[in-house]
């Protein structure tokens, strides 16, 4: 008997019809003697749903009444399913996050998870019930509802995965694995076997949507097994695992493992800045001080006593406020200056552990790119990964010749 916490997604529990299949799905693991704990999304749409009701009743709602409001679409779905296991004769009980007691931090729309109580659950389990958890939420000390960012769900998984310590934590979603690159975007993309908690973690952080970042820290911080299926279809999906856990077969490891892509960030340039100790921080201090997240940065070499250019990127939902700090706030304190600004951008990002290993990977990329004729505005590198900035409308492009050139085609790997 093995313990699984299984988190199905919002197209998963999409319509009635798909909460009836997760509902038998669920049944077959119990038929077998496991114990299932299942944490479900809103359905596909809810979220946003409630979100643009939000936004025209008020352009700028309080988080504390956006988590009370958008909590609501999981609360849907965890009776629902309680209520199809019911009927196929399962016995299952639904909780919230509040109930079922996962306490987080008071930073409403992006809490943090402190603690979860495994008691009640665990009692459920060996009543021989299925506990329907929702995902997304959890509740702080002076009992606020609270939600866990865009994509929480997973991150609940994982963590009851951990707090519960179970033998796998599964994300059902709408496609049977992690793949090398959105296979949306690109149809010769493959699914990988496993990729490490590392390589996910880059994934997830520049773009990838298929894991929220959170889950996949958690399930290298408390050694969560962790694996992404497809709800729709059997298969074995792709397992998360440590660097040290990977197969020998996979010793030689592939030089990228996947492409990342977001077309979700803006760029400003601070043009004809001072090159004086501390500018830098003058700059970006006014930023961080209105809770705004830089990402890369760039800063030109000028001769000693010149003038620079300084050029960084945010979330293209903080485009416009950083514009009007830089213009308003950060230019006269410099005493001059001019911003130039651009939300018509996107970063591709390779990532693989076996670039550590190998000299060249940067190059190509960048000789691959001059071939499509797309100009790079920016780089940056990790031991793991190379991003670059580049125009938005040659994003899918700039994939899917990369995808071809570091040999991660669909028929390349089948024909080995
Ligand atoms: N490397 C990748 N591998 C698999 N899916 C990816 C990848 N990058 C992006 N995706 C996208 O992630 C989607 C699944 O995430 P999401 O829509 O959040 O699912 P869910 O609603 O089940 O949480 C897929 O439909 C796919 O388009
Ligand atoms: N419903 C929430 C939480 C979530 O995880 O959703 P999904 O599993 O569909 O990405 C959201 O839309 O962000």
């Amino acid at each position: 008997m093995a313990l699984y916490v299984q988190k199905f997604g919002g197209t998963s529990v999409g319509s009635v019809e798909r909460i009836k299949a997760v509902a038998e799905k669920v049944k077959g693991f119990r038929d077998d003697g496991h114990q299932v704990v299942v944490v479900v999304s809103a359905m596909s749409g809810e979220t946003n749903r409630l979100i643009g009701m939000a936004n025209e009743i008020n352009d700028e709602p309080t988080p504390r009444e956006m988590d009370m409001l958008v909590s609501t679409g999981e609360q849907v779905t965890i009776s629902l399913l309680a209520l199809a296991l019911h009927k196929l004769g399962v016995p299952a009980t639904s909780y919230t996050g509040s109930q079922v007691g996962i306490l987080t931090d008071s930073a409403h729309t992006k809490a943090r998870i402190q603690r979860i109580e495994t008691d009640e659950m665990r009692d459920d389990l060996d009543e021989g019930k299925v506990v329907v958890v929702a995902g997304f939420q959890g509740v702080d000390e002076e009992g606020n509802i609270t939600t866990l960012g865009r994509g929480g769900s997973d991150t609940t998984g994982v963590a009851l995965a951990a707090a519960l310590g179970a033998d796998e934590c599964q994300i059902y979603t709408d496609v049977d694995g992690v793949y090398t690159t959105d296979p949306r975007v690109c149809s010769k993309a493959q699914r990988l076997d496993s990729i490490t908690v590392e390589e996910m973690l880059e994934l997830a952080s520049l773009g990838s949507k298929v894991l929220q970042i959170r889950s996949v820290e958690f399930a290298g911080k408390y050694n969560v097994p962790l694996r992404v299926l497809s709800s729709f279809q059997d298969g074995p999906g792709t397992l998360i695992v440590a660097e040290s856990d990977q197969d020998e077969d996979s010793m030689e490891e592939p030089l990228i493992s996947g492409i990342a892509f977001t077309a979700n960030e803006a760029k400003l340039t601070l043009l004809n800045t001072p090159d004086v100790p501390g500018v830098a921080s003058r700059i970006l201090g006014p930023i961080a001080d209105a809770n705004i997240e830089v990402d890369m940065i760039v800063q030109n070499v000028a001769p000693a006593g010149d003038y620079t250019d300084f050029t960084f990127t945010v979330a293209k939902g903080d485009y416009k406020k950083t514009l009007k700090i830089l213009e308003e706030q950060v230019i006269p304190d410099l005493g001059g200056g001019e911003v130039n600004g651009d939300d018509n951008i996107a970063k591709v990002s390779l990532v693989g552990v076996g670039m550590r290993s190998h000299a060249g990977v940067a190059s190509k990329m960048f000789r691959v790119l001059a071939d499509e004729n797309i100009n790079i505005r920016m780089v940056s590198t990790s031991e793991i990964k190379i991003s670059v900035v580049i125009d938005e409308k040659q994003m899918e492009l700039a994939v899917r010749a990369l995808h071809t050139a570091f040999g991660l085609d669909k028929s390349d790997i089948e024909s080995e």
